[in-house]
Formats: structure tokens, sequence, C-alpha cells
């Protein structure tokens, strides 16, 4: 197994950065930041994979001793955040689910995410209104990503309805180790399925804010699948994105 390393974030972790900050070593990335803005020169240490986004002067990473390569070998494989998104009744969940079986199946450490279950306890607190629906997406990027950092591959199945969320999503875990599955169908396909009846309270207006209804669905421009659940079975669409998954591993 080859441990990746991942390109956009090598970049994106360099910015800001003072010139005389020290040059990653080896594959680990260890890399100082000091605040000139602060009275007390803070300095931010940085892990291998998560880069910080936090505002606060004061606050510092704490350096392990374990690196995202020790756990990937641990596990052999690399971690992924597989994002999946679409309207509701696309299809999202029920490929997900089976994807998780099936890398399971094979072995592999796999953790699924799904906007239903994900709303029940950490983001309990939000609706779906654009700012909830921001909100969700950011906390889901962060936890995906540590998952990611954690060696797993990590399914994430959220309607995700904004271009820039998805893209935040993308940053978080970083380009090489992420992958977006656009699971593609059109809103009269996912009324007429309408697995759990929504369209069907939407069209009545028992239900606000309701994408592709009474809220946008902003079509993905970069996606590295797109799965077409009119013309895809479901075991179809499965095999194509395990084989997606088995290329980045
Ligand atoms: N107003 C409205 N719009 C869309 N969806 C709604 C709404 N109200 C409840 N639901 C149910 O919530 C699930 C979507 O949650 P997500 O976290 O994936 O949404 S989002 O990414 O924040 O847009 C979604 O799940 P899926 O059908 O699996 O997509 C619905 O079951
Ligand atoms: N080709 C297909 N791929 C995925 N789901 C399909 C397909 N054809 C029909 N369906 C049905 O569509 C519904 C999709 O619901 P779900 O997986 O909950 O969607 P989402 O998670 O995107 O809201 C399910 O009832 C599923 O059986």
């Amino acid at each position: 197994m080859n441990v990746k390393m991942n390109k956009k974030e090598s970049k994106t972790s360099l910015e800001g950065f003072k010139e005389d900050a020290p040059e990653p070593q080896g594959i680990t990335e260890d890399k100082e930041q000091v605040d000139n803005d602060s009275n007390e020169q803070t300095v931010n240490r940085q892990p291998s994979t998560v880069n910080s986004t936090t505002s606060s002067k004061n606050i510092m990473w704490h350096e392990g001793k374990v690196t995202y390569e020790d756990r990937c070998k641990n596990l052999t494989q690399n971690g992924v955040v597989v994002w999946f998104t679409g309207l509701s009744g696309s299809g999202k969940s029920t490929i997900a689910v089976e994807v998780e079986k099936e890398l399971l199946k094979q072995g592999k450490a796999v953790y699924r995410l799904d906007g239903d279950n994900v709303r029940h306890g950490l983001n309990s607190d939000l609706g779906f209104a654009k700012e909830d629906r921001d909100e969700n997406i950011r906390r889901i990027a962060e936890v995906a990503a540590l998952f990611k950092d954690a060696g797993l591959i990590t399914l994430a199945s959220f309607i995700s309805p904004f271009q820039e969320m998805r893209d935040f999503a993308r940053e978080r875990a970083g380009e090489d180790s992420f992958i977006e599955i656009y699971v593609k169908a059109d809103v009269p396909t996912c009324a007429e399925r309408d697995p759990k009846g929504l369209y069907q309270k939407a069209k009545q207006g028992e239900i606000d804010d309701f994408t592709g209804v009474s809220s946008p669905y902003e079509t993905p421009e970069t996606s590295d699948v797109i799965i077409d659940t009119d013309k895809l079975s479901i075991g179809e669409s499965v095999q194509k994105i395990l084989e997606v998954i088995a290329n980045e591993q």
C-alpha cells in the first residue's frame, strides 16, 4: 500500500506562513505559524493532515507521536472522504449503505455519516434554512476530515445543496483524499419515488424550504463521479463507486 501525500493540503497549509517557516520533513508535515499580530507571539503547530481554521490567537496544536501515515499503515488503507450529494430521494443513502457493506466485507475500516442520522444528534439544533444547512455541512466536513485523518474510508451522504459548502468539505479533507459523487436524479423522479413521503408534504405546504421544491439545489460543477440513478441500477452504482474507491487505495 502506498500512503499518499495530499497535494492540496501541502499547498494550503503553507499559505499564510512566514517565509522562514520550516519546510516539511519527510512525509509528515509539521509547520510552525508565528502570529505577529499578537503581542505574545503565539506559535500554532499544525498536524499532518488537518489544517487549522481557528481565528483564535491562543489556541495551539498539541502534536502527537502517531501520524496519519502510521495509522494508515496499521489499517493497510488510505483515509478518504467519499461525499455523496443529491436531492432527497436520489439514492444517496441506499447506495452508501451498500457501499459500506461491501467495503466492510473487503476488510476495510469504513464509517458512514448520513444526513438524517447526524441531524438526530450532533446537528439536532439545525433546521433547513440556508445558514443552518451551511452550518450542518461545515460541521460534517470537519468530522469527515477527522475520520479521514484517522485513516477511515468515510462515506458522507448529505443533500449538501450548495457548491460553496461542497468545496469547503473537499478543502477540509484535502483534494487528493476527497471523492465527490453526484447522485443524479431529477425532481420528478425523486418525487415519484418519495420514499419518506416528504415531496408530498412539501407540495402540500407542510414542509418549508424543501430542496428541489422550495429551496435550491445547485447542480455540482466539480463532481469526480456522476451516478445517474435513473439509468444505473443500485448494484451497478455500487460497483462503479467501489472501483473509484479502490483506485484511491
Ligand atoms: N426541508 C427539507 N429539505 C430537505 N430535506 C429535508 C427537509 N426536511 C427534512 N428533510 C430530511 O432531511 C434530510 C436531509 O438532511 P441533510 O443534512 O442531508 O440536508 S442538507 O445537506 O443540510 O441540505 C433528508 O434526507 P434524504 O432524503 O436522505 O436526503 C430528509 O429526509
Ligand atoms: N437506481 C437507484 N439507485 C438508488 N435508489 C434507487 C434506485 N432506483 C430506485 N431507488 C429507490 O429510490 C429511493 C432512494 O431513497 P434514499 O436512498 O433514501 O435517497 P436519499 O438518501 O438520496 O434521500 C429508495 O427507495 C430506493 O430504493
